[in-house]
């Protein structure tokens, strides 16, 4: 957001006049900075203020710090040059950014493209607006302290029904009204889903998008889909979490099989009366699991795999894990000793579980491709920003031919993944669910692998322009070192790389014609 300057004008010589012990004053993009009761505050020294100290340090403060810096402590801002007007471009809520790639190209006015139409273009808006003023600026306090999304924005993504459309397109999204009416339910489909995703994903923190509720992307979808047989459960669990007053996860993997599900440990055994399951076990990497009430859960049922839900209550233990992104993910170690469980919470048939997790496996990869390949554009942006005004050995990084080949590269990623993306997500919108499970767990898995990869190269090329920054948790390249540490959760998450491209050629191979060719 543009500063807020006090009326007040100023000549550049009485600024001139303001380099002394008791007063300190500057000049940023012709607004005029009175630093004299800051300099012990500054984290960057008093020093360095005072060498700047009645001169223009435009260059210098940007070649150090995030625009928003400025936006933080607005109140040093005691007037502006007169008769001169600011060059910098800072960036407005809700807007588009102008910097080249930064925005997908159906976004840019002198692009068409077939996909999107009138409603996606006003959800993109819609949710854009949401996250630059309710997710970003929470997300990166989150980021910071560590803690959990408050209930405040849980319950206004329960009202606004950005919690609903995380879900997808169905009729869960029926009769909502869904920012503003922006979209109608019935008309959601996968490009709306898409939309909401990657806007989303644009806080560049990663911990904390898992953090607003991802658990539910992938835990709930169970619930709308396999617990017909018991309405007045479903409808519990679906009013419980998108009201916001409750929250559900997924569990699934365990110390003892990750991307293996079919190797589960945790069991769960018919009372006598065949009423109850009682379920023992543990699981591990749990997104939401700290925080949740209802835990969507795999257990082995003697002859298969079963999905049963569980309700926090005696015998279920959660703990925090502490993994490479933020503890607002809410990562959780979770054991079940002796818990009780009513027969009628299973979900889908007993020892055909398996059929129930993997329901969910496309939508969820697809969703974690959006994600992947919108964060890694933001990285883009961020260097090519940063090489445009960075000044090294008396130049601009940008005007290094090693940095230029670098970025042609980030672009080139980017910019595939996200076309495969959108022609995979048009397949998405013209086939049933029948068709999408023959014909795109193979696709879906292969961008994915190929996503995570792009991201790898990505975040090794920005932390190389970056430098020490990249690497750095505040300040310049907190994105770039946001996203170095936590790509991998996506080249993980949802299926390893290479599960997911054994996967794909596997899933090719039966449709390989049988002749020898
Ligand atoms: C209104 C003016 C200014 C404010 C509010 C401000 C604030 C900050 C803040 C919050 C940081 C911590 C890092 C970050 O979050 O980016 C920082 C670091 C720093 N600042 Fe400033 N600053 C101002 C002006 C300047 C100027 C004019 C200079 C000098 C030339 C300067 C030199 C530095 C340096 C050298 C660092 C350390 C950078 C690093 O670790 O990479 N600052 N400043």
């Amino acid at each position: 957001m543009p500063v807020q300057v006090p009326a007040k004008t100023f000549t550049r010589a009485e600024v001139a006049k303001h380099n002394t012990e008791d007063s300190v004053w500057f000049i940023i993009d012709t607004v005029v900075y009175d630093a004299s009761e800051f300099l012990d505050a500054h984290p960057g020294g008093e020093a360095v203020l005072r060498q700047v100290a009645g001169t223009d340090a435009t260059v210098a403060f940007y070649n150090l710090h995030r625009h928003e810096v400025l936006e933080k402590y607005a109140d040093l801002a005691i007037g502006s040059i007169e008769g001169e007007k600011p060059s910098i471009i800072a960036p407005v809520l809700g807007e588009l950014s102008p910097v080249p790639y930064a925005e997908p190209l159906w976004l840019r006015p002198e692009f068409k493209s077939p996909y999107y139409k009138d409603s996606h273009r006003r959800l993109q808006r819609a949710m854009r607006e949401f996250t630059d003023k309710y997710i970003t600026p929470e997300a990166q306090e989150r980021e910071r302290d560590g803690q959990y999304i408050s209930q405040e924005l849980i319950d206004r993504m329960a009202k606004t029904g950005v919690l609903h459309m995380r879900m997808g397109p169905g009729k869960h999204l029926h009769g909502v009204e869904l920012l503003g009416g922006v979209v109608d339910g019935k008309e959601f489909d996968y490009f709306h889903d898409l939309v909401c995703s990657q806007e989303g994903a644009r806080t560049g923190c990663r911990g904390f998008q898992d953090g607003t509720m991802g658990g539910m992307v992938i835990g709930l979808t169970c619930i709308l889909n396999y617990c017909h047989h018991n309405p007045a459960l479903k409808k519990r669990v679906e009013d419980d979490v998108f009201s916001g007053r409750k929250k559900i996860c997924l569990a699934i993997t365990e110390a003892f099989a990750g991307s293996d599900v079919a190797g589960l440990r945790c069991t769960a055994t018919k009372t006598p009366d065949g009423k109850h399951y009682i379920v023992n076990g543990t699981k591990k990497w749990i997104t939401n699991g700290v925080f949740c009430d209802y835990f969507v859960t795999g257990v082995n049922t003697g002859k298969g795999l079963s999905v049963l839900l569980i309700e926090r209550g005696e015998g279920v233990e959660t703990k925090q894990i502490k993994t490479s992104y933020s503890t607002a993910a809410g990562t959780a170690y979770v054991t079940f000793d002796n818990v009780k469980v009513p027969v009628e919470n299973l979900l889908g048939e007993e020892n055909k579980g398996i059929y129930v997790i993997l329901s969910n496996f496309n939508h969820e990869r697809w969703t974690m491709c959006c994600g992947v390949i919108r964060n890694s554009r933001l990285v883009v942006e961020e260097c090519l920003k940063w090489a445009h005004q960075r000044l090294v050995f008396g130049k601009r990084l940008i005007d290094q031919p090693v940095i230029r080949q670098k970025l042609a590269k980030m672009i080139a990623l980017v910019e595939s993944h996200q076309a495969w993306l959108e022609q995979i997500t048009y397949q998405m919108c013209n086939m049933s669910y029948a068709e999408q499970s023959k014909h795109l767990g193979g696709p879906i898995a292969l961008l994915k692998m190929s996503a995570t990869r792009a991201a790898h190269e990505i975040a090794d090329e920005a932390v190389q322009i970056w430098g020490g920054r990249g690497l750095t948790q505040t300040g310049m390249g907190r994105i770039i070192e946001n996203f170095n540490r936590t790509y991998k959760f996506d080249a993980i998450l949802g299926g390893a790389e290479e599960i997911l491209g054994d996967l794909g050629v596997r899933q090719a191979m039966k449709f390989m014609p049988k002749a020898v060719l």
